[in-house]
């Protein structure tokens, strides 16, 4: 589904955030990327998103080499990037209204689309059918978060990334919020790539987890987690085991 190939990337004038970077990401996988702050998961998910291209390698979707965001690729990033003056009922339709008014170019929405404005069941999917008619500010920061998940599903992706969207939440809703991403994905079929520097989330959402270190990244650890998503996974000595693993791995000099 994703594949980077010898991947170079370095920003201006900076050091290589990856160097000849090798990964693989299997179509309906979930991925958890971790890693210590500055390491390079926001830069990854860019690469990934089209939203950046390597230095040198290339970056393959479906076996296409990236040249531009695709419509197909759903990106949630961290503040949720809700319209202030709109109401939840049309922050999550704005995608719709754009792919819409752009038709199917396969530039902006896939050439096959057929225009689409009912937003009602990702709102129902999400529990956010009472909260449609209210602003981002009169809603709590869990429901904004749901609300950006409704605008990015209704937009059915097949590639699902999302950029630390659960950081600033309170650990309930957090934790609310990572099933429900893993429920969608498996009941969507979605491939994921979630990058966190928690390493409880990763252990919960990664069925196999990315470990990026300080750059440059060249070879990445992956650590199977097949547990991951379950419903008591959190309660399980496997969980425990991978958590303190993970802990182990960011701790090394
Ligand atoms: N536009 C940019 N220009 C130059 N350097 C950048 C740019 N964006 C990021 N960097 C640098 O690249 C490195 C990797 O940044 P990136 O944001 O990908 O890391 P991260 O792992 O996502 O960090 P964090 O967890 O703090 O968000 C950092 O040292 C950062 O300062």
């Amino acid at each position: 589904m994703l594949e980077f190939q010898r991947v170079t990337f370095h920003y201006r004038h900076g050091t290589p955030i990856f160097l000849d970077f090798n990964w693989r990401v299997e179509k309906g996988d979930a991925w958890a990327v971790l890693g210590p702050s500055g390491c390079g998961k926001s830069t990854l998910l860019a690469l990934a998103a089209g939203l950046l291209f390597p230095t040198q390698g290339q970056v393959l979707v479906e076996g296409q080499p990236l040249t531009r965001p695709r419509p197909h690729t759903g990106l949630i990033i961290q503040d949720y990037g809700l319209l202030p003056w709109a109401t939840v009922r049309e922050n999550a339709a704005l995608g719709l209204r754009v792919r819409n008014f752009y038709g199917a170019d396969g530039i902006h929405a896939p050439k096959d689309y057929v225009p689409r404005t009912d937003v009602t069941p990702w709102l129902e999917r999400l529990g956010l059918l009472e909260v449609a008619n209210q602003f981002p500010s009169q809603i709590s920061g869990g429901q904004r978060q749901r609300t950006a998940i409704a605008r990015t599903l209704a937009l059915e992706p097949d590639l699902l990334l999302m950029d630390e969207p659960f950081s600033s939440l309170d650990a309930p809703t957090r934790e609310g919020l990572q099933m429900l991403v893993m429920e969608l994905w498996a009941d969507q079929r979605l491939t994921l790539v979630l990058v966190t520097h928690a390493i409880e989330e990763a252990a919960m959402v990664g069925k196999r987890i990315l470990v990026l270190g300080n750059p440059p990244n060249t070879q990445a650890l992956v650590v199977d987690n097949p547990g991951a998503g379950e419903p008591n996974y959190r309660t399980t000595p496997e969980y425990q085991a991978i958590c303190q693993f993970l802990r182990e791995v960011l701790n090394r000099p």
